[in-house]
C-alpha cells in the first residue's frame, strides 16, 4: 500500500452560518495525481484554504505524511512541504524568467545577508548550484529557450507554467495547483498537463482544482467530488464518470465531453 500524503479527516468549515465544507474526509496517496471537482460554490476553493492554513477548519484535522498540520499558518505548512500555486500568475513580470526562478530558489538559500555581501567561499559555492538548479528547472518547465526574456513578454500559457516554476523551487512534496486550466487554449492546456504529469514523475504529489474535465480525466489517478459541501464520490475517472450521483450533480449531459 503507498503511503498517505495528506490526509482530510472530517473537514468543515463553517462561513456566516453557511457549511462551505461539511465533515468530509479523504487521502491523497503519495506520488499520486488527485483532482478535486463539483459545480460552483461546492467547497473546493474552501478546502484548498483550509489545507494550505489560510482558514483555520471548524471541525476535523489535516495531516501531511502522517504530521498533523492543522491550524498552522501558510508559512509553518509551506515549510512542512505543501506549496500551493494561486489561479492568478504572481511572477515578476519585469524580471527576465531565469531571475525569476533564481529569486525563488534564493528564498530557499542558506546563506546569509553577511555572506552575500562579502562574497564569501560558502556564499559563491551556493550561488553556483543555484544557477544550476535554475537552469534545470527552466528546461523542467519547458522554458530554456525563454530563460533571458522578461516575464511580461511571456504568453498568458508559459506565465503559468513559471507560476508552477516558482512553487516548484520551493521544492514541495506536494503541489496544490488552483484551476492550472483557466484562461488557457488548448494547446497550452495540453503543455500544462504534460507538466503536471512530468511533476508526478519527479516524485511531487499534485492535488488540483480544476473544471476542465478533459484535462481532469486524462491526468488524475483520483477524483473527489464536492458538493454543496460534502464528499460525494472518490474513484478513479472511469468510476466518477459512471457514477449516477456525480453525473446529476455535476458532470451532466457533458459527461461525453469528459471523457478522456
Ligand atoms: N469568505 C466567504 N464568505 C462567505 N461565503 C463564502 C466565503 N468563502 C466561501 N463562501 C461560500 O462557501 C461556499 C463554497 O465556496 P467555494 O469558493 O469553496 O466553492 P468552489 O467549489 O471553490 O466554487 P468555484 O468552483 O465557483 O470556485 C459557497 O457557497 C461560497 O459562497
Amino acid at each position: 500500500m503507498s503511503a498517505v500524503a495528506l490526509r482530510l479527516d472530517n473537514i468543515s468549515m463553517h462561513i456566516a452560518g453557511l457549511k462551505a465544507v461539511d465533515g468530509i474526509s479523504f487521502d491523497v496517496p503519495a506520488g499520486q495525481i488527485v483532482s478535486l471537482i463539483g459545480p460552483n460554490g461546492a467547497g473546493k476553493t474552501t478546502t484548498f484554504n483550509v489545507i494550505s492554513g489560510y482558514m483555520r477548519p471548524t471541525t476535523g484535522q489535516v495531516s501531511l505524511f502522517g504530521e498533523g498540520v492543522t491550524n498552522q499558518t501558510p508559512e509553518q505548512v509551506a515549510k512542512s512541504g505543501l506549496i500551493r500555486s494561486f489561479q492568478r500568475t504572481s511572477v515578476f513580470p519585469a524580471c527576465t524568467v531565469r531571475d525569476n526562478l533564481l529569486t525563488a530558489l534564493h528564498l530557499q538559500g542558506t546563506t546569509g545577508f553577511w555572506q552575500a555581501l562579502l562574497r564569501t567561499p560558502a556564499f559563491r559555492v551556493q550561488e553556483a548550484q543555484l544557477r544550476q538548479d535554475a537552469q534545470a528547472l527552466l528546461e523542467f518547465l519547458g522554458l530554456a529557450h525563454r530563460a533571458d526574456e522578461l516575464a511580461s513578454n511571456l504568453s498568458y500559457g508559459e506565465q503559468r507554467i513559471l507560476g508552477v516554476g516558482l512553487a516548484l523551487a520551493a521544492k514541495p512534496r506536494v503541489l496544490l495547483l488552483d484551476e492550472p486550466a483557466a484562461g488557457l487554449n488548448p494547446s497550452e492546456t495540453e503543455d500544462f498537463k504534460h507538466m503536471i504529469g512530468r511533476i508526478r514523475s519527479s516524485g511531487v504529489t499534485v492535488l488540483l482544482v480544476e473544471h476542465d474535465m478533459h484535462m481532469v480525466m486524462s491526468i488524475s489517478d483520483t477524483i473527489v467530488v464536492l458538493n454543496h459541501g460534502r464528499l460525494i464520490a472518490t474513484g478513479t475517472p472511469a468510476d466518477i464518470q459512471s457514477n449516477s450521483e456525480v453525473i446529476r450533480a455535476y458532470l451532466g449531459s457533458g459527461i461525453k465531453n469528459a471523457q478522456a
